[in-house]
């Protein structure tokens, strides 16, 4: 793995050349962006040691597509027809049905590895790369089965290195379980930023009023709505599905409210309560 390609040179990119370098000091990161002013931030940030084009990917060890996933379905095929047979080629996006049916038939199958890094922050773009972004995170791995193994080994290895466990999916169950919790929070999140600056006209107040609870809930309407708008299109029967249940738990909520039905109230908030031993592993 010594000549690795980003395409994209934002958080996630960005994050995991860090990471890629601390891990192989010797390999030599080039990064990919029709953004120019990014691809000259990474360089200036150190995140990326040269600028690269498409032209040079036969030269790639490993390719790693972070782009938005409207863009990556139509990106990666393009990126698996110029590889060598001995490179490998991932994408880490937070769809992958889509992604693993736009090259179900591509001739250089075996050559790609879908993952999915279940880390992130609120911010893009170079600047918010960060070193040990995947430090003890999960990554979830797609139809390993259809990747060359030597190729698997090779990056299953590398992310290992940079500390993170792996969890195997197929991409149906990845779309649907990942919308109940990442996809759903981010809506939950965004439209209750909507809400709040509606209802509350004097940003002032806003301001003075927000205490860490709802700077803790509101974190992920920061996020970039370039990235999740495709992420919402392309999962959208089950995030549809996940909002009807959370749709129907708000109105529940406001009618246990509504009817004076405190116990109930209390009863909600005190199951909900279990999510503490759920992200503590404890169950
Ligand atoms: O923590 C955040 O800010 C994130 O948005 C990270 C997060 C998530 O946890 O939902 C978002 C999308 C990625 O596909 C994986 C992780």
């Amino acid at each position: 793995m010594k000549h690795i390609y980003i395409i994209g040179t934002g958080l996630i990119g960005g994050s995991l050349a860090l990471d890629f370098k601390s891990a192989l000091p010797d390999c030599i990161i080039y990064g990919i962006d029709k953004n120019e002013a990014h691809l000259i931030e990474a360089q200036e940030l150190g995140v990326i040691d040269q600028k690269a084009t498409y032209e040079d990917l036969p030269n790639a060890d490993l390719v790693v597509l972070a782009i938005p996933v409207d863009v990556a379905v139509n990106e990666l095929p393009k990126v698996l027809g110029k590889v060598s047979d001995f490179s490998v080629v991932i994408d880490v996006g937070s769809t992958k049905q889509a992604i693993c049916k736009a090259v179900d038939n591509h001739p250089k199958r075996r050559n790609f590895l879908a993952t999915h890094p279940i880390a992130g922050t609120e911010f893009s773009g170079p600047k918010a790369a960060i070193q040990n972004l995947f430090k003890n995170k999960t990554n979830i791995i797609c139809e390993v089965e259809k990747t060359a193994s030597k190729l698997q080994e090779q990056v299953l290895d590398l992310f290992l290195k940079i500390g993170m466990r792996m969890r195997y999916m197929n991409p149906e169950s990845h779309d649907k379980h990942i919308a109940y919790v990442s996809h759903l929070s981010h809506i939950s999140s965004f439209m209750l930023g909507k809400t709040v600056i509606e209802k509350e006209k004097n940003e002032r107040d806003i301001f003075d009023m927000a205490g860490s609870g709802f700077e803790s809930t509101v974190r992920l309407a920061k996020s970039s709505p370039e990235m999740w708008t495709p992420i919402f299109e392309q999962n959208k029967q089950n995030v549809v599905e996940t909002l009807e249940e959370y749709i129907q738990n708000l109105s529940m909520f406001k009618q246990m409210i509504v009817e004076d039905d405190f116990q109930s109230v209390y009863k909600a908030m005190k199951d909900t309560n279990y999510i503490k031993q759920i992200l503590n592993g404890i169950h």
